[in-house]
C-alpha cells in the first residue's frame, strides 16, 4: 500500500505514503500534518509556561476550517486582518474573546461585526480608525477593547515585501507620536486602552529585531504609565522565520525565553501572533510532471500546480524545496519547474537536478503557510484539494475545487436589443 513510506515517514513521522495521496485525491494537493501543526504550537504554548499571555495564532498563514479547530483545541487564539477571517474562526470552533485583530483597512462592517461577537482586542493602526471604533462601539452601546500598533521603525531585516516595522511601511503608528495617539484614544468614549501591539515583519531569521522592537515597545509602555496610561499586555506580534533552504531561525524555546526575560518585574501579559512558524513546515504541496519540454538554452518540467496554486517564489523569489517521489530512472538534469498558467512569472523553482520524467508526483516542501491562503483561480483554475494526515489517517479537509465553484455567482448580462 505504501509506496514511498520513506519519504512520507522522512517528511513527518506520518504513517501515510504521498504517493498514494496523490493517486486517490489528484494533484495539485496540499498536504498538511497534524502533529507538525501541534508540535509547532505547542512550542510556543510550552515556553510561555505559567506566564499570563496568549498565543493567537495569525490565520492569515492557513486559514482551512480544520487548522483553525485544531489549534483552537489547542488553546490558541486567534489573529485575524479581515471579517472573513473572524468568520473562519467562529465556524472553526474558536471563541471571539481570544481574537485580535489586526490591520490597516478595518472597514465599518467588519468593525462592527467583531464588535457584535466580541473579539478580544482591536490592533489599532491609526487615529481615523480610532474614531471609527469609538463611533461604532458607542452607536452599538459596546466598549472596545483597543491597543495601537506601533511602528518601531527596526529593520526586520527580510525580504522588502513582508517588512512591515520601517517608517517607510504602512503599518503601524510611529512610536514617537504614540503617546499622544494614546492620549487621543483616551478622549475618545467607549473605548478601553488595554494594551500596546508590534509586527515588524515575516521570516525572521535573527533575533535582534525582536528584541530592538520588544525594547522599544517596553520602553513606550513605561512612558505611558507615567502618563497614568495602564497597558496590561505586550503584543510582539508574529514574525519568527523557518527554514526553508539553509536559514537558521532561533528555535521557538529560545526566542520566548528571550522575550521572557525582558517582560519579567513587569506586569504585562504576552500576546504573540506567530503564523508561518507555525505551519509553514507542516504543509507539503504535491503537483505531478504533466510535461517535459528541454530546450536548447533550458530544460522546463511543466507540472499541474502553477502561481495560482504557489505564488511565493513569483512574489517573493521564495525558494521551495522540490523533490521527486518519481520514482524516475531518467538521469539528473537541470530543471526549471514551472506551472500552466500563462506568465513567465509563472516558476516553482528554477535550476533543480533531478531525475524527472513525465507522470511523476514532485513534492514542494515547506508550503504550509501562505501557500493556499494566497492561491487564486487565475486563468480561472481551480483551487487544490487540502488534506490533513493524522498518524495513518488522511482526511480531506477542502475538497477540489469544481467549474461549477469557479462560475458560481457570476450572471451573463440581459441579451441586448440590437
Ligand atoms: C499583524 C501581523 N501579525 C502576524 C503576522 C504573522 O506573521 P508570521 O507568519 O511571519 O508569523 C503577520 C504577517 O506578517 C502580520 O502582518
Ligand atoms: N505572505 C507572506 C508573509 C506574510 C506577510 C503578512 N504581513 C509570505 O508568504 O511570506
Amino acid at each position: 500500500m505504501s509506496y514511498f513510506p520513506r519519504i512520507a515517514s522522512q517528511l513527518y513521522g506520518e504513517g501515510v505514503a504521498l504517493s498514494d495521496l496523490a493517486q486517490t485525491h489528484g494533484t495539485p494537493l496540499y498536504v498538511y500534518s497534524k502533529k507538525a501543526i501541534s508540535d509547532a504550537f505547542m512550542a510556543y504554548k510550552n515556553a510561555l509556561g505559567k506566564h499570563e499571555g496568549l498565543i493567537c495564532y495569525a490565520v492569515k498563514a492557513n486559514s482551512n476550517l480544520a487548522v483553525l479547530g485544531l489549534l483552537a483545541e489547542l488553546g490558541a487564539g486567534f489573529d485575524i486582518v479581515s471579517g472573513g477571517e473572524l468568520q473562519r474562526v467562529i465556524t472553526a470552533g474558536g471563541s471571539p474573546n481570544n481574537v485580535v485583530f489586526s490591520g490597516v483597512g478595518k472597514s465599518h462592517q467588519e468593525i462592527q461585526f467583531a464588535l457584535e461577537v466580541g473579539v478580544k482586542c482591536f490592533n489599532v493602526e491609526s487615529s481615523p480608525e480610532l474614531e471609527r471604533i469609538s463611533a461604532i462601539a458607542t452607536s452599538m452601546g459596546k466598549t472596545a477593547n483597543i491597543s495601537l500598533r506601533v511602528n518601531p521603525d527596526v529593520d526586520a531585516q527580510t525580504h522588502p515585501y513582508i517588512s512591515t516595522g520601517l517608517k517607510e511601511n504602512k503599518f503601524g503608528i510611529d512610536i514617537k507620536t504614540a503617546p499622544q495617539v494614546y492620549e487621543f484614544a483616551q478622549s475618545l468614549p467607549n473605548l478601553n486602552i488595554t494594551g500596546v501591539d508590534c509586527h515588524i515583519g515575516s521570516q525572521l531569521t535573527d533575533m535582534t529585531p525582536f528584541l530592538d522592537a520588544l525594547d522599544r515597545v517596553l520602553a513606550l509602555v513605561d512612558t505611558l504609565e507615567a502618563k497614568g496610561i495602564t497597558i496590561d499586555h505586550v503584543d510582539i506580534g508574529g514574525g519568527l522565520g523557518v527554514t526553508y533552504r539553509d536559514e537558521q531561525p532561533p528555535a521557538v524555546h529560545d526566542y520566548m525565553v528571550e522575550v521572557l526575560k525582558k517582560l519579567e518585574g513587569r506586569n504585562v501579559s504576552l500576546m504573540m501572533e506567530p503564523g508561518r512558524s507555525i505551519v509553514a513546515n507542516a504543509g507539503i504541496l504535491l503537483t505531478t510532471v504533466e510535461y517535459l519540454k528541454p530546450t536548447e538554452h533550458k530544460n522546463f518540467a511543466i507540472v499541474d500546480a502553477a502561481m495560482n496554486d504557489n505564488i511565493r517564489p513569483a512574489l517573493y523569489q521564495a525558494w521551495v524545496n522540490v523533490e521527486n517521489i518519481g520514482p524516475s530512472d531518467a538521469t539528473a538534469q537541470s530543471w526549471d519547474i514551472v506551472g500552466p498558467v500563462c506568465e513567465t512569472g509563472d516558476f516553482l523553482a528554477h535550476d533543480r537536478s533531478l531525475s524527472l520524467s513525465a507522470g511523476d508526483v514532485l513534492a514542494l516542501r515547506s508550503c504550509g503557510a501562505y501557500g493556499f491562503t494566497m492561491s487564486s483561480n487565475y486563468n480561472s483554475r481551480t483551487r487544490a484539494a487540502e488534506i490533513i494526515v493524522d498518524g495513518d489517517q488522511a482526511h480531506l479537509v477542502r475538497e477540489r475545487e469544481s467549474f461549477d465553484d469557479l462560475i458560481k455567482g457570476e450572471a451573463l448580462l440581459p441579451k441586448s436589443n440590437q
